[in-house]
């Protein structure tokens, strides 16, 4: 068994050796313009297209991340790069689903607990106790009920807050009351004080955090962008916080990254932000993943993480 490697930034040598260990039968080789042997298995991220172009004789390919827009967005200018019928995986979970569980809990007791107005009141020398924020009033959105949203979701329940979550299906998560389709995000937003982005980006996702949609939140609400940039527009979320309908927001995703230096966001004080890191691709479990996947598909089983081509995700 041949597995080809790329990733623009991870230690391929870690990868290799990884791979190689959990799977001794395989071959495993950091893939390099111009290698055009025969491979069963390509892992990548941001592969360039010759990589994978023509490659009919691959048995799967497996994208070392969660989302899969950019591979997606290759192959609409691309086709080729993955010969029909070649399955596309991607990282489920592997460690990602804590990571934002981490995120999410966190900067939601943030809030809730009113430690962003508390700064904001040191800065001015200021000792002064602030009325209590109630769960009751406190409710949490999930845009994205997925791999990462449902869990997300289910340890913010866990924290005695009202949580709802919204996907193209109907889910049954603990604690967490679902909303499906487009005809109930408007019952999904009415009186979501919190909202939390785990969408992928797909043509349906692009812009869905906009004024339209800002509006519909309650006063004084809160967002967090953990899925993608481009699912929030930067200058409604800028107008809306203005004008107080949102209060703060945590951004860990941008339209254009790294977020340039001239950006407003940077400066807004209610606005806090990490570099595209809420969850990160953690070798050794992703490495785990993937040799199970290959065992499954070797053994003629069908294993879960296949991306539906048609679904964009
Ligand atoms: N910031 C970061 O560090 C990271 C960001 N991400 C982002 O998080 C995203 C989510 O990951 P993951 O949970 O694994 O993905 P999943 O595919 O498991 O979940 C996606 C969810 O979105 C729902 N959904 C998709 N399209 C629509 C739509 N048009 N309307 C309503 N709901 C929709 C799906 O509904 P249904 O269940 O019904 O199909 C599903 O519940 C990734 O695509 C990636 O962009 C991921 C990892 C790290
Ligand atoms: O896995 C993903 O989709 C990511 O965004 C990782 O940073």
């Amino acid at each position: 068994m041949d597995i080809i490697f790329h990733h623009p930034t991870f230690n391929a040598q870690q990868w290799i050796e990884g791979m190689q260990q959990k799977l001794p039968e395989a071959s495993v080789r950091q893939w390099q313009p111009g290698d055009n042997q025969p491979a069963d298995y390509a892992l990548v991220w941001h592969p360039p297209v010759e990589m994978l172009s023509g490659r009919q004789e691959l048995k799967g390919v497996f994208a070392l991340g969660a989302g899969v827009d950019s591979i997606l967005s290759k192959l609409q200018a691309h086709p080729e790069m993955l010969p029909k019928g070649v399955p596309l995986f991607r990282l489920e979970d592997t460690g990602m689903a804590l990571q934002m569980q981490e995120y999410a809990v966190s900067q939601v007791l943030h809030w809730f607990r009113r430690f962003d107005d508390y700064q904001a009141l040191k800065q001015q020398a200021k000792w002064q106790p602030l009325d209590d924020y109630h769960h009751e009033n406190f409710t949490i959105g999930v845009l994205g009920a997925g791999v990462l949203g449902g869990k997300v979701a289910e340890s913010l329940a866990a924290w005695g807050f009202p949580v709802r979550c919204w996907s193209r299906s109907k889910k049954d998560y603990h604690g967490v009351t679902s909303y499906a389709g487009a005809e109930q995000l408007d019952e999904f937003l009415n009186g979501t004080r919190v909202l939390i982005n785990l969408l992928p980006n797909t043509p349906q996702t692009v812009g869905i955090i906009n004024s339209q949609l800002l509006n519909k939140l309650a006063d004084g609400a809160y967002v967090m962008n953990l899925a993608r940039g481009v699912h929030l527009i930067e200058d409604d979320l800028l107008a809306a916080l203005d004008s107080g309908k949102v209060k703060s927001a945590m951004l860990d995703v941008f339209a254009k990254e790294p977020l340039p230096e001239n950006s407003p966001l940077w400066k807004h004080p209610r606005v806090a932000i990490t570099p595209h890191l809420a969850a990160v691709t953690r070798p050794e479990e992703a490495m785990v993943y993937i040799a199970k996947t290959i065992r499954q598909i070797e053994n003629g089983e069908s294993p879960g993480g296949q991306v539906s081509l048609d679904n964009g995700y």
